[in-house]
Formats: structure tokens, C-alpha cells, sequence
């Protein structure tokens, strides 16, 4: 599963763990991004990466890769699909995006040629709507998962604005965010 994760969030850990039950995944690497290319600035790579690492730490099924930040260029998922499958040459990949992610694949650097390293997983998303005939058909699956109206930036305005972050991302990610004082204005 790939992202930004900053911060990376509940909605994120449903989605992983869903795909995996019902695509009966043997793991599920979580692949915080390097620079992303549609993207704001975001948080410097080495604090995602190990919030990524916290949020996940006690599944053993999910694990986290640097292939995308030690990559220190644009981040675009046919360069994460390459590095993995490099790693991995048996695996059989399932790349698991959401419906607002999924939207925008054919804007994604050489589309065409994703299909043929990985099978995609879009998983619903609250707000969010996708029109399944616009997708690949046996390259693209769709998955139900619990709603759960979470995203990073929300997180990172109520951090910002002095709201809680409590229940809406792991509690070791709370008092990581504190600690290194993320998401302030003045961070
Ligand atoms: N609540 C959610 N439910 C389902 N999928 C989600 C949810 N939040 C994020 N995703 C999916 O997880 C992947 C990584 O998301 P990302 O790290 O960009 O989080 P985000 O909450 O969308 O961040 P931001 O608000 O900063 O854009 C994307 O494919 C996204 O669609
Ligand atoms: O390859 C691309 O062109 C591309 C463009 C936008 C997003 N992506 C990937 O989609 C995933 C979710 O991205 P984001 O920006 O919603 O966190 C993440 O793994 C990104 O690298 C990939």
C-alpha cells in the first residue's frame, strides 16, 4: 500500500487489514512516499517513515518499506512496482490504493504498463466515488471497506488548530506527533 502517510491514520490500517483478509495477502508493505508528485510539501520522509513503523509494528502481516524515500527522487508507483518486484521476483503483487486515488490512475506515470506488475485493490472511501466501468477490468478489483471518514490532512489541522488526534490514529502516532511537534504552525 502506498502513500504519504503524514500522518499515516486508521482509515489506512482498515483498508490494509480488509484486503489482506479478503485477498488472503501473506503481508502488506506499507511504501511511505518519497517526493509525491501530485502533492503539497509534506512532512520530511524520515518522520512519515517511522510513524508508518509505529502505527504498524504490532500486525504481523504489515510491514514497511523505504524503497520510495531512499529513492530521493519523484516518487511514481511503476519506479516502487520496479524496486519491489526487484527485491521480490516470486511475489505477486496487489497494490492497494483508494477510490479518491484510484480516480486519478490514468494520470499516473506509464499507466499502461502497472497492469502487468501488480493487480489493484481501490477500497471504498467516505466521500469519495469512483465509476467502476472507467477501470480495467480484471486489473482494477473493488473492495468494501468499513467507512472511516479519516485523512491525514484533517489530522494534521486539528493538530494545528489544537484539536485532538486521539482514536483517529494510533496512539503511539499521537505521542509521536507531540513529541517531535508536528504539524504546528510553527514546525
Ligand atoms: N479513510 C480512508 N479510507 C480508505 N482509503 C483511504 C483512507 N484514507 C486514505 N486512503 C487511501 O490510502 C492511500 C494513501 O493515502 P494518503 O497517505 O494520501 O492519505 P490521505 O488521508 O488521503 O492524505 P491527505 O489528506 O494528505 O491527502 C490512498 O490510496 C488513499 O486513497
Ligand atoms: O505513479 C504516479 O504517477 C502516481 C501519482 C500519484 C500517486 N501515486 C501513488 O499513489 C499512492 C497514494 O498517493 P497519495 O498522494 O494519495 O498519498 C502513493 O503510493 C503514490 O506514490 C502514484
Amino acid at each position: 500500500m502506498g502513500g504519504t502517510f503524514d500522518p499515516i491514520h486508521h482509515g489506512h490500517l482498515v483498508a490494509a487489514s480488509e484486503v489482506a483478509q479478503s485477498f488472503d495477502l501473506d503481508e502488506v508493505i506499507f511504501v511511505p512516499t518519497g517526493m509525491p508528485p501530485h502533492k503539497r510539501v509534506v512532512t520530511e520522509a524520515e518522520h512519515r517513515y517511522l510513524m508508518t513503523v509505529i502505527a504498524t509494528a504490532a500486525n504481523p502481516r504489515f510491514t514497511v518499506s523505504r524503497v520510495d524515500i531512499d529513492r530521493h527522487e519523484t516518487t511514481y508507483t511503476i519506479d516502487t512496482l520496479r524496486d519491489l518486484k526487484k527485491a521480490r521476483p516470486d511475489a505477486d503483487f496487489v497494490f492497494i490504493t483508494g477510490a479518491d486515488a484510484v480516480a486519478q490512475i490514468f494520470t499516473w506515470k506509464n499507466v499502461q504498463e502497472l497492469w502487468d506488475l501488480a493487480h489493484f485493490v481501490a477500497v471504498s472511501r467516505p466521500g469519495h466515488v469512483v465509476s467502476l466501468s472507467d477501470l480495467p477490468e480484471g486489473d482494477v478489483s473493488w473492495l468494501e471497506v468499513p467507512a472511516l471518514a479519516i485523512s491525514s490532512t484533517d489530522c494534521r489541522s486539528r493538530v494545528e488548530r489544537g484539536f485532538p488526534v486521539w482514536y483517529l490514529v494510533p496512539d503511539g502516532v499521537v505521542q509521536y506527533i507531540s513529541k517531535h511537534h508536528l504539524y504546528r504552525s510553527t514546525s
